[in-house]
């Protein structure tokens, strides 16, 4: 499997592509589905051939290995996915416990019987329910494993561009309970001047739209608010992330309006919803647009945001079960 070098140049720390390199990753023996952006960051520039010079200046790239193809299992959203001729490589193997990478399949097919981290996750235990658990990871330490991480996470998102300087951001990362396979993580970092509680997060392609990505969003306010702190993601969101973020917001807004803190007040301002929801005023702003509750005299009319829980029962509950949360420090 690839190892990510320290010598490695600005282009690659980027690693931005207009268009999609990598056709497929084969995601573990049995998941395969397309990339939706493209990365350079995999590649050496000048040959196109995969991996980065290992710390001792060797390469460790190898001829590209073609499979006969598996049936996509997974449907992306198509309008994502840009037509391009310029694919350097057909299929990308991941390990999906370690994020580890190689063109070769036989390779994927030895590391992965021998995966360490097969057997148990990385890092500490934050939240366990029946159905996943939460660990957080710190980048200084288990570096290969966030560069990785990060490096897989540029194939589903555009803006993405930190893969290699992972020493001050923490990974949060949710594991299913019966298979301790990662589903989803989110990145916080750790010198943020903004105090943002999210860096960047994924859901991994094969358990996208099962709630992941709204419970982790829970996750990272639960983090924020027990710090003490008004917070939010970094910005900008990419388009799913606001979809998903604007969903999130009006879930707490619209709980804190008719069953929570704010239910009972005549008049609120927006540093009455930021203290109910943990939230920052542009936040809350941009979700009061979005539900279109706002009359023309800047009241909020309760009426749209009954309407819009009705709507939306699946949101209206909470995710996070304060019961099974288990936070350390
Ligand atoms: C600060 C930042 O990091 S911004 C970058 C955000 N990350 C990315 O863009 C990476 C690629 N995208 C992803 O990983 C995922 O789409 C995420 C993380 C944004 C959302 O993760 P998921 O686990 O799929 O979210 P979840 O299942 O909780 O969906 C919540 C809601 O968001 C909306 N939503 C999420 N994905 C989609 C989609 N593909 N199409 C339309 N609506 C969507 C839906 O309203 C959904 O609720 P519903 O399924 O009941 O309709």
């Amino acid at each position: 499997m690839e190892k990510q070098g320290k010598a490695v140049s600005k282009d690659q720390l980027y690693g931005i592509l207009e268009t999609r390199n990598i056709e497929h990753v084969q995601f573990g023996l049995e998941q395969r589905f397309p990339t939706w952006y493209g990365s350079t960051a995999y590649f050496q520039l000048s040959s196109r051939k995969l991996g980065v010079r290992d710390p001792d200046g060797r390469l460790s790239s190898r001829d590209l290995a073609h499979v006969g193809n598996k049936s996509a299992k997974i449907k992306v959203e198509t309008q994502l996915i840009q037509k391009s001729n310029d694919i350097w490589l057909d299929t990308l193997y991941v390990c999906e416990y370690c994020f580890k990478y190689t063109d070769d399949a036989s390779e994927l097919q030895q590391h992965v019987a021998n995966c360490p981290h097969r057997r148990k996750g990385l890092g500490r235990l934050q939240y366990r329910s029946p159905d996943l658990s939460i660990r957080k990871v710190h980048g200084k330490q288990h570096t290969l494993f966030c560069q990785c991480l990060c490096l897989f996470t540029k194939l589903f998102l555009d803006n993405k561009s930190m893969y290699f300087k992972v020493d001050h951001y923490d990974f949060y990362i949710a594991y299913e309970a019966q298979t301790n396979k990662p589903m989803a993580f989110f990145s916080k970092d750790l010198i943020s001047y903004q105090k943002n509680n999210l860096a960047c997060i994924l859901t991994l392609p094969p358990y996208q739209r099962r709630g992941l990505g709204t419970l982790l969003m829970e996750f990272s306010y639960k983090l924020s608010i027990r710090e003490g702190l008004i917070s939010g993601p970094e910005l900008p969101l990419s388009p799913f992330g606001l979809v998903s973020y604007l969903k999130f917001w009006s879930s707490l807004v619209c709980n804190q309006f008719i069953k929570g803190n704010l239910s009972d007040r005549g008049r609120v301002s927006l540093d009455d919803i930021s203290q109910a929801t943990g939230m920052r005023a542009g936040d809350i702003l941009q979700t009061l647009k979005s539900l279109k509750c706002l009359t023309t005299r800047n009241e909020i009319s309760l009426h749209a945001l009954r309407q819009w829980t009705k709507d939306n029962k699946r949101h209206s509950g909470t995710l996070i079960n304060d019961d099974f949360m288990i936070l350390d420090d």
